[in-house]
């Protein structure tokens, strides 16, 4: 079956090679034509345009950067809407509810089928089929996208209409990033009062907060590497848009609204780039 797959950045890349090894014929699209060069050396097609993707597929995936990134590819000229008649969208960035409600309606209004399904997992998962898919939307639409779900994740979750998906990715990434801020503040405590902070790894992985962040981030922290998995531009626009749906539901997030302003400080001292764990560096 052919997919089209618009947004090739980080995690892009990683799915849309994934479905080609599984078997699936997949059209590409990128902002920046030439990075679809290496999905051809995976025996891709390229649409010049979002919309000539579209039209030449049942469905199209979309991973892109955030809610503007996702607007301009459905709404702009040469965009998703203007083939959508008669096929499918899957939006798998992560976004908050409002904009994929936008999307949703403007795709159904045209005649087309909608579907959300941001993802829990990062680069490594995206590379090995483990996401974990957090679908929301049409239901029948859901289960004909199974099968493409099944390459790409691990689980699958159905969680109703529009803009639960958004949520729960959201409730997800506000908690993962108040925790890497407590971990760093841990590490940076352990060091400068005399402790071994690689032991700290191997106290925490021993006890009740054990967990596969401080696992897989704690070494290359400590190393001061933060080659790019999930970029903390990325991370920091999920907080803030995870405290903008703690606003609307009136709901006090004080450990959240520190950790965002520690992304921030972040990402003024030209780290945004870096992976999300970079934010340790704001504590030197
Ligand atoms: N990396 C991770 O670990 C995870 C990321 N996510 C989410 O997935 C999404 C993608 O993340 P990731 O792949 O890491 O991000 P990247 O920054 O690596 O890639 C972003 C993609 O969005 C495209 N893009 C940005 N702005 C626009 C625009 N205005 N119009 C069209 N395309 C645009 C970029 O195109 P171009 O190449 O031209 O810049 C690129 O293809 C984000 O929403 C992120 O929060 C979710 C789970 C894990
Ligand atoms: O959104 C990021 C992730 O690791 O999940």
């Amino acid at each position: 079956m052919e997919i089209g797959f618009l947004g090739l950045g980080i995690m892009g890349k990683a799915m849309s090679i994934n479905l080609l090894r599984h078997g699936f014929k997949v059209t590409v699209w990128n902002r920046t034509l030439s990075k679809c060069d290496e999905l051809v050396e995976h025996g891709a097609s390229v649409g010049e345009t979002p919309a000539a993707v579209v039209k030449k597929c049942k469905y199209t995936i979309a991973m892109l950067s955030d809610p503007a990134a996702a607007l301009a590819v459905v709404f702009d000229k040469d965009g998703v809407l203007e083939q959508i008649n008669g096929k499918g969208y899957i939006d798998m960035s992560t976004v908050d509810a409002e904009t994929s409600i936008k999307i949703s309606e403007a795709i159904k209004a045209k005649g087309g089928d909608f579907l959300e399904a941001p993802v829990s997992g990062s680069k490594k998962p995206a590379e090995d089929g483990q996401l974990v898919i957090l679908a929301a939307g049409d239901k029948a639409f859901y289960d004909e996208a199974l099968p493409a779900f099944d390459v790409l994740g691990k689980k699958s979750f159905f969680l109703g209409e529009v803009g639960n998906g958004a949520k729960m990715k959201l409730v997800v990434n506000m908690v993962m990033g108040s925790m890497m801020n407590a971990f760093s503040e841990g590490l940076t405590l352990a060091e400068r009062s005399g402790l071994n902070p690689s032991t700290l790894l191997d106290v925490l992985d021993l006890g009740a907060i054990s967990n596969g962040m401080f696992k897989l981030k704690g070494p290359t922290m400590l190393k001061n590497s933060y080659a790019p998995a999930f970029p903390l531009k990325h991370q920091q626009k999920d907080m803030r848009l995870a405290l903008a749906l703690g606003d609307e539901n009136a709901v006090p997030m004080p450990v959240a609204a520190a950790a965002n302003e520690a992304f921030k400080k972040a990402r003024s001292l030209g780290l945004g780039d870096l992976d999300f764990s970079a934010v340790h560096e704001t504590l030197k």
